[in-house]
Order: C-alpha cells, then sequence, then structure tokens
C-alpha cells in the first residue's frame, strides 16, 4: 500500500473536525472525499501533504512520492505555460512535457504568459503540472474547479491513464468524474466536540 491512513484526527484553527478514519490505497486505485461545506476535506487533505500535523494516528506516506494540487495552481506568472511546464519537469528529473500539453490541450497557449490564462487554462495548467512530476501519489484538493466540461473529461482521462500506469489519486470533489473510484464520505467522521464528549451538559442538568 501507498498510502495508509490509521485512526487519524485532524483539526483546524485549534478545533478538532476529523476523528477515527482509517483507509488505504494501493497502486491503480481512487478514492474520492465527499462531505459537506467545511466538514475537512481540505484539513485532510493538508494533512496528509505534510502541511500541518496531525492531532492523533498515524499517515504512512512517503512523501517523495506525492504530487500535491492545491486550491491555488502554483503557477509562475511571468513564465509561459512551456516553460512552467518546463520548470517542473526539470525539478522532477523528466524531460518530454508534450504528454502532459496534449492532455489538457495546452498547446494552443504554449506561449503564453501563465498570469495570462483564463481561471479555467490556469487550472489545466496546474493539473498538467501533476503530469510532469512522475510521481505516483496524486492528492489533488477540488481539482475540477473552474473546468469546463470538455476540461472535466480531459482530467477524467488524465486521472485514468495515471491509474492504468500503476498510480493512485485521492481527492476532493463534488464531480462524478465517471472513473472507478471508491467515495469515502466524512460526515459519520465528524469530530465531536469537547464539550459533549466530557459530558459537559450534564454537569448543568
Ligand atoms: N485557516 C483556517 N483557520 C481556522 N479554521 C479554518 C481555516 N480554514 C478552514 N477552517 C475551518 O476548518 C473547518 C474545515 O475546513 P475545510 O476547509 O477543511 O473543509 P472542507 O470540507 O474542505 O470545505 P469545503 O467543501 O467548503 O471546501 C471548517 O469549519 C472551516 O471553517
Amino acid at each position: 500500500m501507498d498510502l495508509v491512513v490509521e485512526d487519524l484526527a485532524i483539526a483546524r484553527g485549534g478545533i478538532p473536525v476529523l476523528e477515527g478514519l482509517s483507509f488505504a490505497l494501493g497502486p491503480g486505485e481512487a478514492l474520492v472525499l465527499r462531505g459537506p461545506n467545511g466538514i475537512g476535506k481540505t484539513t485532510l487533505l493538508r494533512t496528509l501533504a505534510g502541511l500541518q500535523p496531525p492531532l492523533a494516528g498515524r499517515v504512512s506516506l512517503d512523501r517523495e512520492r506525492m504530487a500535491y494540487a492545491a486550491h491555488a495552481d502554483g503557477l509562475k506568472a511571468t513564465l509561459s505555460v512551456t516553460e512552467n511546464l518546463a520548470f517542473w519537469a526539470r525539478l522532477h528529473g523528466l524531460r518530454d512535457i508534450a504528454p502532459a500539453l496534449a492532455a489538457f490541450a495546452l498547446d494552443p497557449l504554449a506561449e503564453r504568459a501563465a498570469g495570462q490564462l483564463s481561471a479555467g487554462q490556469k487550472r489545466r495548467l496546474g493539473l498538467a503540472r501533476l503530469m510532469v512530476t512522475g510521481r505516483p501519489v496524486w492528492v489533488l484538493d477540488e481539482p475540477t474547479v473552474s473546468l469546463d466540461r470538455e476540461a472535466v473529461a480531459m482530467f477524467a482521462e488524465a486521472v485514468r491513464a495515471h491509474l492504468a500506469g500503476g498510480g493512485l489519486a485521492l481527492m476532493a470533489t463534488h464531480i462524478d468524474l465517471g472513473i472507478e473510484a471508491r467515495v469515502l464520505e466524512l460526515a459519520p467522521f465528524r469530530a465531536v466536540p469537547r464539550a459533549a464528549r466530557d459530558g459537559f451538559d450534564e454537569a448543568f442538568l
């Protein structure tokens, strides 16, 4: 298993949001996180990405093998589409950015500065970046935001190819991508507020 989560509890801004989470993902598998706004999807992904420590539990993941796409696309505004991808490819020891350009229909925009792309085009470039990392574990936070229907299909195809190549993907998304994926509904793992756990109310009865 490339990603194992055991009895994880996480907090945001000092307030516990989720607890008792356990799941595992192996090569070729995808897991979709579902739950209402504010349940803790982003917090969970940030924890897995190593941006914040868990309250309790364990995450087993080699972060050198992980590519994380957060809400922000992390693009260099003054560099062109090609330069952005080439930068990331070089960083990860890869050379060929052509498949990533083609997968997200970025060829016609290849010379445009990333800062001058539309929101959806920026998102396409941000997702194309995943491909040039060559990393097997994709951790994705609302990857389809700003994408039109065609671009969502491009993304779904990229994920499908990634899984077929032995990669794995964990993502928070409300959209049905039409890919084979397990769904983890987070509502049952909502953290119990401390007052309720400590019997705080009972003390006043
Ligand atoms: N920077 C922050 N500081 C403090 N609390 C935060 C911060 N960001 C989010 N929260 C709170 O943490 C909880 C979990 O937020 P999170 O962003 O993980 O939810 P989410 O499931 O990703 O929501 P959404 O579907 O709206 O993106 C929410 O109650 C939110 O208000």
